[in-house]
């Protein structure tokens, strides 16, 4: 038996052969009935909140494959890499993970459609097709200036609400008001005035966050519990409803303006508003799945965004150094898009690998599969904890220590399955695009407003909700970068070339470029060395054209970006995303 085995699998699995059965799988013992439940319950060792801390134990004790069994339901922890790739080439066609029930038990009943989120199978297929147009990167960066222009506003408004000794207290709130402005100029085509002193507006923007903050508490509740709420509506189940209605209306109040814009300007409509545009003359959903899927879209994109921009600038904050390499970098290289700092990015790549906010990546495998040489079948949850991989010492050097230049250095290659902040495969976070551009943005803006200092010196450690999110309030002490405004350039400096035009020398160059991009006036005086005055003003203007040192993997792919990207966009299925995986702009942008 254990030979045919052998040879079945064989050439399923490329590292294992399988050779140990499912019962083999090592685990804590589990009690008659309620098998492994009580690890997680008041009277066990761990906590729900502090779940990854549980999950990091069992690893120490158990090794890189673990069987819980809660009750009656058996699921697999993993923490090898090559088993979260593997899992993934399982997954199948429709990949499925354990549902929010109580989520799908409420929109099933009051709105007849269930959305992307809580779904599976092929009804997750037909609805998930209409937001892959979220992962078009031209498409993403049609909307570069509008939400640059909100990061710049964002960034600006933190002036007035720093305390007198220029502290601002909470961070997290204020960056929900950054990432619910940010993604409202995308699923509502306007600018929802977060930032704004009327008070209508900031009743209203306020009650959005709280809505979306108390939906997620609640929606992680009945995940996380027993399913009580099957029983009675429990106060977990009744926030769901209020909240869910809450965002529908606002979605139908808001995309009611949008669909009046299309009527009156269509061309113009699509132009500005690609995304709505698609989905609001997509003939294949009924409005209230439109308007579903755009409520779908604008909560997924306010609460992870805003937590990663916190983790960032904390991080930052702690150091000082990298902050003062950004800064300099993005003095020098105005950010546009596709020409993002390289540093900036790895910034990003390294909050998430420490504080990602997700809890892991789950799959209900679609066939039996091999995971670390034993046999799995078909149907077992498995759940890869890459939020405990991506910080074990076997795959980062001092992996605790926020290093962002380990992702800039050619001798170290990760392995790319040990950080899925985003998820994998077909069921990958469609907004991925978006919340990379926005955070990105942002702290951009910020880091060349301000100097960030951070407060208190305590660690902070993300604590489990419905996503993981910060233990505790993050104040940053800000500092107004003060930014020069004029730049006097006398002619003197100039030299003359070939054809007889003035021309910098390169230390010049070098020097001025770094002003181009921060609205400083230039100043040209001096008495006129060349043919003409307009003649220096047209080099300045040169000078601000060619300025950006360019990315040569980016400059290699211009004009290709979405083509190197079909596969993610155009087709769903799971083995075509290896493809997106070796692409160069996946790891570049
Ligand atoms: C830093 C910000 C974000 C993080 C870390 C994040 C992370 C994730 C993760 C881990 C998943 C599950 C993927 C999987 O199972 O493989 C997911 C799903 C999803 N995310 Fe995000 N997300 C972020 C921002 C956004 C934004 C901005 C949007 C909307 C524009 C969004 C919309 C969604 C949707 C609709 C799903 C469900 C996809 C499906 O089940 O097919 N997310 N996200």
């Amino acid at each position: 038996m254990r030979s045919l085995f052998t040879r079945k699998f064989l050439n399923l699995s490329r590292s294992y052969s399988v050779n140990k059965t499912f019962q083999e799988i090592p685990g804590p013992k589990p009690l008659p009935l309620i098998g492994n439940a009580l690890l997680f319950s008041p009277l066990g060792p761990y906590k729900v909140s502090r779940l990854l801390d549980g999950f990091a134990d069992l690893q120490k004790q158990y090794g890189d494959i673990i069987k819980l069994n809660m009750g009656n339901k058996i699921s697999l922890l993993i923490f090898n890499p090559d088993d979260i790739r593997s899992m993934f080439q399982y997954e199948g066609k429709y990949p499925q993970r354990p549902t929010f029930e109580a989520l799908k038990d409420y929109r099933k009943k009051k709105y007849q459609c269930v959305g992307v989120v809580p779904d599976n199978g092929e009804e997750w297929h037909r609805m998930r097709q209409n937001v892959q147009i979220l992962l078009k990167l031209k498409t993403v960066h049609s909307y570069w200036s509008r939400q640059q222009a909100v990061a710049q506003e964002f960034s600006a408004g933190l002036l007035s609400k720093m305390n007198s000794d220029g502290i601002l207290e909470d961070f997290l709130q204020y960056a929900f008001q950054y990432s619910l402005e940010a993604i409202g100029v995308v699923c509502y085509g306007k600018r929802l005035n977060c930032f704004s002193n009327n008070s209508e507006d900031y009743r209203v923007n306020k009650a959005i966050v709280q809505a979306n903050v108390k939906f997620l508490k609640a929606l992680g509740e009945t995940f996380h519990q027993p399913p009580w709420w099957k029983l009675w509506r429990t106060k977990a189940y009744k926030i769901i409803e209020s909240t869910q209605d809450f965002m529908m209306g606002t979605a139908v109040k808001y995309l009611q303006e949008a669909r009046q814009k299309l009527i009156e300007n269509p061309d113009r409509f699509l132009e500005e508003d690609p995304i709505l545009y698609h989905l609001l003359e997509n003939r294949n959903l009924s409005e209230t799945e439109k308007n579903l899927l755009v409520t779908e879209i604008f909560q997924g994109g306010i609460d992870a965004t805003g937590t990663v921009i916190t983790m960032m600038l904390y991080e930052l904050a702690r150091n000082p150094s990298i902050q003062t390499s950004i800064y300099e970098d993005l003095m020098k290289n105005k950010m546009r898009p596709g020409h993002i700092s390289p540093l900036l990015r790895a910034c990003l790549k390294e909050t998430l690998r420490l504080h990602p906010t997700a809890g892991g990546t789950s799959r209900i495998i679609d066939s039996d599969a091999v995971l670390s040489g034993y046999h799995v079948p078909k149907g077992t949850l498995v759940i890869g904890v890459n939020p405990v991989i991506s910080k074990m010492g076997r795959h980062f050097s001092d992996p605790l220590t926020f290093d962002p230049w380990r992702f800039l250095k050619k001798t170290e290659t990760a392995h790319p399955y040990t950080s899925l902040p985003f998820g994998h495969g077909a069921r990958m976070c469609p907004g991925r695009r978006f919340a990379e551009q926005e955070i990105l943005l942002c702290v951009a803006e910020v880091i060349l407003k301000y100097e960030v200092l951070s407060v208190s010196s305590k660690d902070i450690f993300m604590f489990l909700e419905m996503n993981l999110v910060p233990s505790e309030p993050i104040d940053f002490k800000l500092i107004l970068i003060c930014p020069i405004k004029f730049l006097v350039v006398p002619t003197h400096l100039f030299m003359t070339n070939k054809k007889g035009f003035p021309v910098l020398p390169k230390s010049h160059q070098v020097a001025i470029r770094q002003f181009l991009f921060q609205e400083t006036q230039i100043l040209i005086i001096g008495a006129q060395r060349h043919q003409h005055y307009k003649h220096y003003q047209q080099y300045m203007e040169h000078m601000w054209q060619v300025g950006y040192e360019s990315d040569p993997v980016m400059q290699f792919a211009q004009g290709y970006e979405d083509f190197l990207q079909f596969p993610l966009h155009n087709n769903l299925e799971a083995q075509t995303y290896e493809v997106f995986e070796k692409d160069p702009v996946k790891y570049t942008e």
